[in-house]
């Protein structure tokens, strides 16, 4: 493992950097930020310019977000952890790794302090509703085969054709505006503003929560890029994995950058050329906070995938990735989630049990929303 990094390192050059470095030794412990550091963000000055005092941790805490898509309400985000994505992201500058033909990649390791990227980890898998996706496929003249995902997914989103409008719609119309408000309801056609039809999608499209839209605004910020699409995957074993693909389907236009955020356990991310089988290939093993960003001519050129890991290797932590896209058309949309939230039931994560269970709204009797 060291030595796939060492020689990876070989190959990094530093880039410019936007916003100031916290060095990853400088960790922020994200159950109590230093509550007299001054922000930008949430200090608040006078009209002489005199700093007020910081609001402590627990009162930036807000309600969670709530939909009608939802299949319940999701957490916000605790008010140090939103703190640490204002204030310490990206954490350790961006390397730009281009060691293979139309390899672009900027490295951020880590974009979010390690600390901090363990109680986002533990933030999310406890408060996102989650899919173990099912589908048919027909593979040569064998017949229809059934697969099912081996990962659980989610995703929150729509394409540029929409935005998600009222009175809490932010700059893009792709999450709530004020951390802990409801997201805006109503999807509204882009240009004219009219009301979508409700049988417009096939699955009705999700604002992302606060907590993810903290997140995005902070990635978008430090890869100078906009996505309008949020698809999580949560790796709960080493079983679970994604097979080598590429990410270049026509509705993410050409040449798409995806930024590719992961929390928890270290898992390998491998990449290999889809042609050229003199390049060399990759294996990243991304941590806790990193954060890898495909770019240009990456996705056309090259596959990559996450494989399957012994128990022994991985750990019983499991592994969160948030990959941020920007879906033009809406055959982004009903390909997003027919394949990350499909028809099947909801799935949560249970502290008491520690896994994954099966998760009824029981109210409606039904785990299924959209
Ligand atoms: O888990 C990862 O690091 C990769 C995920 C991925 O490639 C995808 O969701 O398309
Ligand atoms: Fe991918």
């Amino acid at each position: 493992m060291t030595g796939t990094k060492r020689t990876l390192d070989a190959f990094f050059q530093p880039v410019a950097q936007k916003k100031s470095k916290v060095d990853e030794s400088e960790d922020i412990p994200t159950t109590g930020l230093p509550s007299s550091t001054p922000s930008s963000d949430n200090a608040k000055r006078d009209r002489l310019g005199v700093l007020a005092p910081l609001q402590p941790p627990d009162a930036l805490s807000q309600p969670p977000s709530t939909h009608p898509t939802y299949p319940h309400p999701i957490a916000a985000l605790p008010g140090p952890l939103t703190s640490a994505l204002a204030t310490a992201t990206p954490s350790s500058p961006a390397r730009a790794l281009s060691n293979g033909p139309a390899l672009d990649l900027l490295y951020f390791e880590p974009f979010i302090p390690r600390r901090a990227a363990d109680d986002l980890f533990r933030h999310l898998r406890a408060s996102l509703p989650f899919y173990r996706v099912r589908y048919t496929i027909n593979r040569g003249g064998s017949g229809p085969v059934d697969v099912t995902t081996p990962r659980y997914t989610t995703v929150f989103g729509v394409d540029e054709s929409c935005v998600f409008g009222g009175p809490n719609s932010d700059h893009n119309g792709q999450g709530a505006a004020i951390p802990g408000e409801a997201p805006p309801v109503e999807l509204l056609d882009a240009k004219t503003r009219a009301p979508i039809p409700s049988n417009r999608f096939t699955r009705a499209p999700r604002p992302l929560p606060s907590s993810l839209a903290a997140l995005r605004d902070a990635v978008q910020q430090a890869t100078g890029q906009t996505y309008n699409f949020c698809l999580v995957n949560y790796y709960a074993s080493g079983a679970d994995s994604i097979s080598m693909h590429s990410d270049d389907e026509k509705f993410l236009g050409r040449d798409p950058a995806i930024a590719s955020l992961s929390l928890g356990a270290r898992r390998d991310f491998v990449m290999k050329h889809k042609l050229d089988r003199a390049a060399p290939t990759l294996k990243l093993p991304l941590a806790s906070g990193d954060m890898v960003l495909m770019r240009g001519t990456t996705q056309g050129a090259w596959l990559h995938g996450v494989p399957k890991r012994s128990a022994k290797t991985v750990g019983d932590m499991g592994r969160i990735n948030i990959t941020f896209r920007k879906a033009i058309v809406r055959g982004g949309t009903e390909n997003y989630y027919r394949y990350n939230v499909g028809d099947g039931e909801c799935w949560r994560w249970d502290a008491r049990k520690r896994e994954m269970v099966e998760w009824r709204d029981k109210e409606k009797g039904d785990s299924r929303k959209s």
